[in-house]
């Protein structure tokens, strides 16, 4: 289980609760976020919370962009020396909002060229995964305090802090394939530097379990084959080597029916999709 190999420590969240006004915040660190909530439980000490919970704290992409938005500005302020990064309400992160993902198809298929497609395509990944190296290129040590579920998104965002803590009742997991798409915005670049274990690594980003073979076999062959060529690249190149080389792979495959069918059976809780051979 991915969650051994995180700390636990729940004290952290309890620590966290303590909501003080974002006046006592300084200046320089004023926004009001939509889905995030901010606060300064000790001096110098700022909590950053995932703050959707009647969503799950599903990751839509206003919360991609206040990620960014809350890290580079943390990043700036003097009175910020360290940062707790946690989720409000009953687990972690639900991962990307599948809401969202809806909304964004007309806007993809309304493009009929492959290449303005990608271009799209593109754009969309490079955002979000700026909103994750946000946290790596802030200066400040990012501790993430993880509770229940942490799925998909969650494991982009935590791989990205300095320290992770978990509660005993967490658990991880790493989705993506089952949307039919290779992970696209870190995980596969820094999950297995994180854990230490390249075969660890390979077996959460393909299954999650033990009956590997039989798993796989039922995963989409768009997102699993992705999956294993970007670790390989990633293994030898640098985290931002491999984020490029995702943007380029994902901004084509994307496009296959593998992730439109993926999806839509995550959505309708129907999951066992029939993938064509590839
Ligand atoms: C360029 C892209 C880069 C980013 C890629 C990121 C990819 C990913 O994150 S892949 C992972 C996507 N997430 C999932 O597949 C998780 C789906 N959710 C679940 O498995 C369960 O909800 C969970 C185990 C987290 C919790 O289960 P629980 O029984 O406690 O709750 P539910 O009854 O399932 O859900 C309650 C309501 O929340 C809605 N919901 C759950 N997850 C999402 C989500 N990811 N996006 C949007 N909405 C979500 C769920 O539909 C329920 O809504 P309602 O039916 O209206 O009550």
């Amino acid at each position: 289980m991915l969650s051994t190999l995180f700390r636990p420590l729940p004290v952290l969240l309890n620590m966290s609760r303590k909501n003080i006004s974002l006046a006592r915040m300084s200046s320089k660190t004023k926004s009001a976020y939509e889905t995030l909530s901010v606060s300064v439980p000790k001096e110098f000490v700022y909590h950053v919370m995932l703050n959707r919970p009647d969503k799950l704290n599903a990751m839509n992409r206003t919360m991609w962009l206040e990620i960014q938005k809350c890290f580079e500005e943390l990043d700036e302020d003097e009175n910020c020396r360290v940062i707790v990064l946690s989720g409000a309400g009953k687990l972690f992160t639900a991962g990307l909002d599948f809401r969202d993902l809806m909304e964004m198809a007309p806007a993809f298929a309304a493009q009929e060229d492959v290449a303005r497609k990608a271009k799209l395509i593109r754009k969309f990944i490079v955002t979000y995964q700026n909103s994750v190296t946000s946290l790596e290129i802030c200066k400040k040590p990012v501790l993430a305090a993880v509770h229940s579920a942490c799925v998909g998104g969650g494991i982009n965002i935590i791989t990205a802090a300095d320290i992770r803590y978990c509660t005993k009742d967490a658990w991880f997991q790493v989705k993506e394939v089952d949307l039919g798409m290779a992970a696209d915005v870190g995980i596969l670049q820094r999950l297995p530097k994180v854990i230490g274990s390249d075969s660890l690594a390979r077996e959460l980003c393909y299954t999650e379990v033990l009956d590997i073979a039989e798993q796989i076999s039922k995963k989409s062959p768009v997102a699993i084959q992705g999956t294993k060529y970007s670790i390989v690249y990633g293994r030898d190149h640098s985290v931002q080597e491999g984020l490029d080389q995702m943007a380029i792979w994902n901004q084509l495959m994307m496009q296959s029916e593998d992730f439109a069918q993926a999806t839509m059976g995550q959505i309708s809780k129907e999951p066992n999709v029939n993938f064509s051979k590839l």
